[in-house]
């Protein structure tokens, strides 16, 4: 814990990680157990008669679990896993499994190709049995886990409030969490803008992710978890948790004050915008004191969809989620698939490098009755609520990429279009680029991805990833002149823009927005209000001659007001 009121001998149980979500919390640890797969040596079936009875128990297990969460669930949920034990007591289902094991397949070889060969069955049939594909596969894999007496996978039932530690999280696990029972996330895996950090901020929930060692943590251990200085403290002393305490109140008064549109010192307006993922966020956002939304991730709301979604129910979820923001803006981000965030109903099949693939607007251009239909729910939602919808592409490299895009928004009678500068080539061509759009907006974890050349799905190499380095601030620099000289606004809606020290830069280096998880806007108001626009281009012009990442925000703490750093 970076706090100097901590006395030294407590930081022995320390295990540092990344802090990707700010905030602290301490609490009992559940572990997610990982997927669970047939082994690929396991023995053949010599009593298949046998090998069905043992399959038959495994899913009988499967759906007394699913029973007993049912009866504590809500009433949709109920529903849900009432199917789902449906699911695992069918008899066909056994009976596939069991030709499978007639042939000699090993039992957890068999409960996979059997739940295979439904699934397959389901998605031909398409509507309510599509839908119902995730859920099969849910019970293949308890199945499974029954067979070979290996924990349940996926995220447990919490009924206690819990710190979640897991090797990874997936998007659709992040995306499903109890938010009243999380206290805070912890993952081995991940990286700063892994979308399992990025979901955390999102919901409020403190997370640290790269943490060595996090899967081996015994269930119920207690731990404290600070996302701000990335660490995970094991067995925390109570003068520790106090020590914590103190710091959340003394935050809490610092900011207590602070309200109303983002501006600097010298009344240079910054919009202060959220991101949001989904309905759940934008009732929570809408709620709070911010000027609107800056990003719309509407990928995320159909991370577990078998199909894709219709118009109506497009429609009804885009009008939920601009209501709650009234007369403010919304920046609606159009289905940003592949690579890191793929959907099942807008998959090309597999690829070498996806990240560099056909992904964001590249696979809406493969797949245009997607963006149309998307196009149409969002001009009809935003007719019926009156919000101030803007749509913007993902993946942007081109001007003819650019112009093709704003086209086809206002084609479907959307009034404002931008695009996402997150590829490098867009960056520099800025200018070009936004000549047909009305706004920019500056995805800084895909634009550290690609200029860093370094995988941001690989947590490993977060130190490339960091938004601190100068090769990144000097490209952000470059959209940021390139918008000026095209006379387009150019936000940002990357994690960067909710790292207080790196707003002000971002400010210097002419960012006219910022976008982040909603958590994050009152410190980030508070830091404007400290510094003046000509103050924020000296931070900017110090970070840029930096010759490292680490360089450059030493630089710009130093130089930085100290009522600000002294809460950092
Ligand atoms: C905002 C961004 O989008 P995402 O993280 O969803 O790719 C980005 O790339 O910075
Ligand atoms: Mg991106």
């Amino acid at each position: 814990m970076a706090d100097p009121d901590l006395p030294a001998a407590l930081a022995t149980e320390t295990r540092r990680g990344i802090g990707v979500s700010p905030g602290t919390a301490s609490g009992p640890v559940v572990q997610v157990a990982p997927p669970v797969r047939a082994p690929a040596d396991e023995p053949p079936t010599t009593d298949a008669d046998a090998a069905l009875a043992e399959v038959k128990a495994a899913f009988e297990a499967t759906a007394l679990d699913l029973e007993e969460r049912a009866a504590r669930a809500d009433d949709t949920a109920q529903q849900i896993l009432r199917a789902a034990v449906l699911i695992a007591r069918d008899r066909s289902l056994l009976k596939a499994v069991g030709k499978h094991l007639a042939k000699g397949v090993g039992k957890a070889g068999a409960v996979h190709a059997g739940i295979e060969e439904f699934a397959t069955q389901f998605l031909a049939l398409g509507g309510y049995f599509a839908e119902r594909v995730t859920d099969l596969r849910d019970v293949g894999s308890r199945a499974l886990a029954h067979v070979l007496g290996v924990p349940v996978p996926g995220v447990p039932e919490l009924t206690t409030p819990s710190v979640v530690v897991a090797h990874d999280l997936a998007p659709s696990e992040t995306a499903t969490l109890d938010r009243a029972m999380v206290l805070a996330i912890v993952t081995e895996a991940g990286g700063r803008t892994s979308h399992t950090a990025i979901l955390a901020a999102q919901m409020g929930i403190p997370a640290v992710v790269q943490v060595p060692g996090a899967t081996t943590l015994a269930a119920g251990t207690v731990v404290a978890v600070d996302g701000d200085a990335g660490e995970v403290v094991v067995a925390p002393s109570e003068e520790l948790l106090a020590t914590l305490g103190v710091r959340r109140e003394r935050l809490a008064a610092a900011l207590a004050g602070s309200g109303g549109p983002g501006t600097t010192r010298d009344g240079h307006a910054v919009a202060l915008l959220a991101n949001i993922g989904g309905v759940e966020d934008a009732i929570d956002a809408g709620a709070q004191d911010l000027e609107g939304v800056g990003l719309f991730r509407t990928e995320f709301v159909f991370l577990s969809a078998e199909r894709a979604p219709t118009l109506e129910e497009q429609v009804e979820i885009y009008r939920r989620v601009f209501e709650p923001f009234g007369g403010r803006r919304v920046v609606v981000r159009t289905l940003d698939a592949g690579a890191d965030k793929p959907l099942a109903f807008a998959d090309l099949g597999p690829e070498e490098n996806p990240a560099l693939g056909r992904r964001g607007l590249r696979l809406s251009a493969e797949r245009p009755d997607l963006l149309d239909t998307q196009l149409e729910a969002l001009a009809v939602a935003a007719r019926e609520t009156g919000a101030d919808v803007r749509v913007m592409a993902p993946m942007v490299a081109t001007a003819e990429e650019a112009d093709w895009f704003s086209r086809r928004v206002r084609e479907n009678g959307l009034a404002k279009a931008g695009v996402m500068i997150e590829v490098p080539a867009a960056a520099l061509r800025a200018e070009h680029v936004l000549r047909d759009c009305d706004f920019g907006s500056l995805g800084t974890n895909d634009l550290a991805q690609y200029t860093m050349a370094a995988d941001r799905m690989q947590g490993e190499l977060s130190d490339l990833l960091d938004p601190w380095q100068p090769a990144v601030l000097d490209v952000i620099a470059a959209a940021c002149e390139g918008a000026g000289r095209a006379g387009r606004p150019m936000g940002v809606c990357g994690e960067a823009g909710g790292d207080p020290l790196l707003a002000l830069v971002l400010v210097g280096l002419g960012a006219s927005s910022l976008s982040m998880a909603p958590g994050k806007v009152p410190l980030v108001r508070l830091a404007l209000a400290r510094h003046t626009l000509p103050q924020c281009r000296q931070l900017a012009q110090l970070a840029r001659t930096a010759r490292t990442a680490g360089e450059a925000h030493d630089a710009v703490r130093a130089a930085a007001s100290a009522e600000l750093t002294a809460l950092l």
